[in-house]
């Protein structure tokens, strides 16, 4: 049924309008089942007369009546009388209409109208703004005054709707000349349930396609008539109904976006159903068994029948695949139904039930009992303890913020410094960009990750030792990166306080390693605990978010975390066809594994959310780049897609070229805030990246026709030329809409992307939570470290892949001669006929300062060495005219020649 909203409302004086929408009804309609949407306006008098509104239905039995469709303000002197003629009503006077509305309404039809007051004279004159049609009026009249203000599918809505009883219009209109009237028909007569077929010569599917992008007439409408009973909101209702029931299309959303967003400003909720969720009615169930088997065994997926079957459809379907119409198709069904083997109560069953499916670790993965709320029963060791770690950090962030916690000089702490890297760093970096708005303005949150000593000893200066909190997060407090920053850190402190006893004033750790924690020397008073069942990069719901409640409040972290419990409930217990990730996951995994897509961008289109894809890399790419499945078999189909992106129209000057015409599918997903909380000149700033934010998935989508292109060029325009601008159109988006970005909204759209990561590991049979793949990277560096001390030590490295990250970064000169001399030690090594040298393609820059050094080095001279020269050597292909650089490169070791 379909909702105009209404407040029923008559006597008031003014003309009175409405909105009337038919949904098709065979009790009403006949056996055809026609439903028409017509905005409808009865007029009857000037001001001092209620006029109402007439809604229109066409069919065997059914009339119609009509109305003027308003465009904006204007004047109307006509005072000619609808003349409905619908079912037993023959003639509507002014003050049966709403009446014959609700009685519609009552008898149940899906029939509402939208009453609203338009207290402004109408006056038709060629020269008012008036676009509209005149329903009810003269033939003359109506002939008259919408052939110069209304557009051509206007006017054809209007003949739709003002045909004699008993006829069915799609056997009286003709589909050249009133197409629109016939597709608007066609499509409610394809929208309704039992309706019989129409006339077949008449009825053309394909055409009906279209149809629904005439909506766009009745959406603009909409607050225009709103707006002249003064008050926009009365729309809002009607609007987000209108789409809800006709999918609004990107090219519906790119047309009607500003409505939209005037109405997203005074309305509470959105006007536009942000995420279009498909219909589809068979459940998807599978046994308990079936469930096991997939998200614990690992089994190929390539072996399931569904998966073979997807295949089948694609192979079938592929030639003649708008992507577009996936979601309007029984497609999606398919596809839906090819992971059926899922089941339901679907994927997450494993998760909050506490199985250790994290399979090689042989751990639970918990990360939804850290937020909740009492709803899931999870039986776990730690998960008990929640409540209380939660509890600590709310007290000690409050004491943070109160200023009742000091330092050791009894200043109160105006800077955090979180010391951590991957999820103990990425998590909250994020978080806190994205959640500013709630931020203590007068407390700074830094960030230090990487071991390049600069991010340290650049931070620091920002820093006052008396004031500064420093953030010690590592869930096995044996990070390297992390440990050596912090040992830094503190030793940078010292520097000031002097007395190690100041430390647990300014050191919290935040850990799953008391033990670590402690002999590092920050006291278990001052140590946050979390557990084995956290994962790293899903750990920012844990005492690792200790930055995040200091920075925005604990009652903004809880909001946070009640958002993910929302989305946790949702992927818990929604059904697959309607299950927000598993939509995003099956989507994902059709383009990934089908379409061959390697990458997926994720652009948001707000500032604030400007670390967004920073956290999914490591959130997505840790998780599922995995070749092998949970039971050691090597995949053969592709896994997780590489995930990158940026936020608002940054992109679009800068990646998108290749996004919209380049060579390779990149799905992408789009995500915005309906409101900004920055809305400054009016809002100005937030239309324009709003209206970008519409446009470019319809660019993707739609694209633009070799013929648009020569039509817009003319017949001058070289081949070359038109050829340049054509997009092909047919790339993938989903685009995703939210009011506001709260402390909630952000909780639910992590643990949205977090669910679909998971999803998409139990469909690829790997284990999403291990992160066997950093480990050997750690392990060279540490025994390539111990031999830079000394450059005779530099032994074992293949000639080919060997990678110097060697920085002379040390202050002392004999120390970064030496380093020097270790980096030429490992550089000797390279062979030049080898496929991966390792001399950087971008010598040119550096080659004077390359000789320069060389020269120092010859003759003995201590100078300062050029940073820049070490820094560039990474295996590239070396081009033959570099190999004299290589030499005197090697030449500076004192050791001439190539290895
Ligand atoms: O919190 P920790 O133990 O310092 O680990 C940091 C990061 O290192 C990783 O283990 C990968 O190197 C991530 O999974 C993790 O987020």
């Amino acid at each position: 049924m379909i909702r105009f909203g209404s407040d029923g409302r008559r006597g008031e004086g003014g003309l009175t309008s409405s909105l009337g929408v038919v949904g098709a009804d065979r009790r009403l309609l006949g056996c055809h089942g026609v439903g028409i949407i017509v905005p409808c306006y009865a007029p009857v008098g000037e001001t001092t007369a209620n006029s109402s509104a007439a809604l229109v239905a066409s069919g065997r039995r059914g009339g119609c009546c009509g109305g003027v469709w308003c465009r904006s303000k204007g004047t109307f002197t006509d005072k000619s009388v609808v003349r409905p003629r619908m079912g037993a009503a023959s003639v509507w006077g002014p003050s049966q209409v709403t009446r014959s509305c609700y009685s519609i309404d009552g008898g149940g039809v899906p029939v509402i109208s939208m009453t609203i007051r338009v207290h402004a004279t109408l006056n038709i004159t060629p020269s008012s703004e008036l676009d509209l049609v005149l329903l009810g009026t003269p033939k003359a009249l109506r002939h008259q005054l919408s052939r110069p203000f209304a557009p051509k599918d206007v006017r054809e809505v209007v003949l739709a709707s003002l045909l004699l009883d008993g006829q069915d219009p799609l056997a009286v209109l003709d589909i050249q000349a009133n197409t629109l009237g016939i597709l608007y028909i066609v499509s409610a007569r394809m929208h309704t349930t039992g309706a019989l077929n129409p006339p077949p010569q008449r009825f053309v599917p394909e055409q009906a396609r279209f149809a629904p992008d005439r909506v766009t007439l009745l959406a603009k409408g909409l607050p225009l008539l709103a707006e002249a009973a003064g008050s926009l909101k009365l729309a809002v209702q009607s609007l987000f109904d209108l789409l809800s029931r006709y999918s609004p299309s990107l090219s519906h959303l790119t047309t009607i976006h500003p409505i939209f967003l005037k109405l997203n400003e005074v309305g509470k909720r959105p006007a536009v159903p942000t995420i279009d969720l498909v219909e589809i009615s068979p459940s998807l169930r599978i046994s308990p068994r079936d469930i096991l088997d997939m998200t614990m065994s690992g089994k190929l997926a390539t072996e399931y029948s569904s998966w073979k079957k997807l295949q089948q459809i694609y192979d079938a379907e592929l030639p003649r695949l708008i992507l577009k119409e996936l979601f309007s198709q029984d497609l999606l069904l398919q596809i839906l139904q090819g992971i059926s083997d899922l089941g339901h109560p679907p994927i997450p069953g494993f998760m909050f039930a506490g199985e250790r499916i994290n399979t090689s670790e042989d751990r639970a993965v918990l990360h939804v009992a850290l937020r909740n709320f009492d709803d899931f029963k999870i039986q776990e060791n730690g998960v008990e303890e929640v409540a209380s770690v939660l509890a600590h950090m709310k007290e000690f962030s409050e004491a943070i913020r109160s200023g009742s916690w000091k330092g050791y000089t009894g200043k109160t702490i105006n800077t955090i410094v979180n010391i951590g890297i991957g999820g103990s760093d990425l998590g909250p970096v994020m978080v806190t960009e994205a959640l500013k708005p709630y931020a203590k303005r007068d407390l700074t949150a830094l960030f230090v990750s990487n071991i390049d000593g600069t991010h340290l000893a650049e931070t620091l200066r920002e820093c006052d030792p008396e004031r500064t909190l420093f953030i010690i997060a590592s869930k096995t407090f044996t990070t390297q990166e992390t440990i050596t920053n912090a040992e830094s850190a503190r030793a940078w402190f010292l520097s000031f306080a002097k007395d190690k006893a100041h430390v647990a004033k300014h050191f919290v750790a935040l850990s799953t390693n008391t033990r670590a924690v402690t002999a590092f020397g920050v006291d278990e008073a001052n140590m946050f605990q979390f557990w084995d069942w956290v994962g790293g990069r899903y750990s920012l719901w844990s005492a690792i978010g200790l930055s995040i409640a200091l920075y925005i409040g604990y009652d903004n972290f809880e909001s946070l975390l009640k958002g993910a419990h929302g989305m946790d409930k949702h992927f818990k217990e929604t059904p697959l066809e309607s299950n927000l990730p598993v939509l995003l996951a099956v989507v994902g995994v059709w383009y990934n594994d089908f379409y061959g897509a390697q990458t997926h961008a994720l652009l948001p289109y707000d500032q604030y959310l400007h670390k967004f894809a920073d956290y999914f890399q490591q959130g997505d790419m840790e998780s599922n780049g995995k070749f092998v499945t949970k039971s050691g078999e090597r995949v053969d189909y592709q896994t997780g897609p590489i995930i990158w992106g940026a936020a608002g129209t940054n992109g679009q000057h800068s990646f998108y070229q290749l996004v919209h015409q380049g060579t390779k599918l990149i799905p992408a997903d789009f995500l915005a805030p309906a409101t900004s909380h920055n809305p400054i000149a009016d809002s100005k700033h937030h239309r324009i990246l709003l209206s970008n934010f519409f446009a470019q998935p319809e660019a993707l989508a739609f694209g633009k026709t070799e013929e648009e292109v020569r039509k817009e060029l003319g017949s001058g325009a070289s081949e070359a030329l038109v050829k340049s601008k054509v997009f092909e159109g047919n790339r993938p988006s989903n685009s995703i809409m939210f009011p506001l970005l709260t402390p909630r909204t952000l909780g639910a759209l992590i643990a949205l992307y977090e669910h679909k990561i998971f999803t998409q590991g139990v469909i690829w049979g790997i284990n999403s939570f291990d992160q066997m793949g950093v480990e050997l990277g750690k392990v060279l560096t540490k025994n390539i470290l111990s031999q830079l001390g000394k450059p005779s030590d530099v032994t074992g490295h293949d000639s080919s892949c060997c990678r110097p990250r060697v920085l002379p970064l040390l202050s002392e000169e004999q120390e970064r001669v030496n380093l020097f001399k270790a980096a030429i030690g490992v550089a000797r090594l390279f062979d030049l006929n080898s496929r991966y040298p390792i001399v950087t393609t971008h010598m040119h820059p550096y080659t004077s300062s390359l000789q320069q050094q060389t020269r120092s080095q010859q003759h003995g001279c201590r100078g300062a060495l050029p940073t820049p020269a070490f820094s560039h050597l990474v295996p590239r292909l070396f081009p033959p005219h570099h190999s004299s650089l290589l030499s005197s490169l090697l030449a500076a070791s004192g050791k001439p020649g190539v290895a």
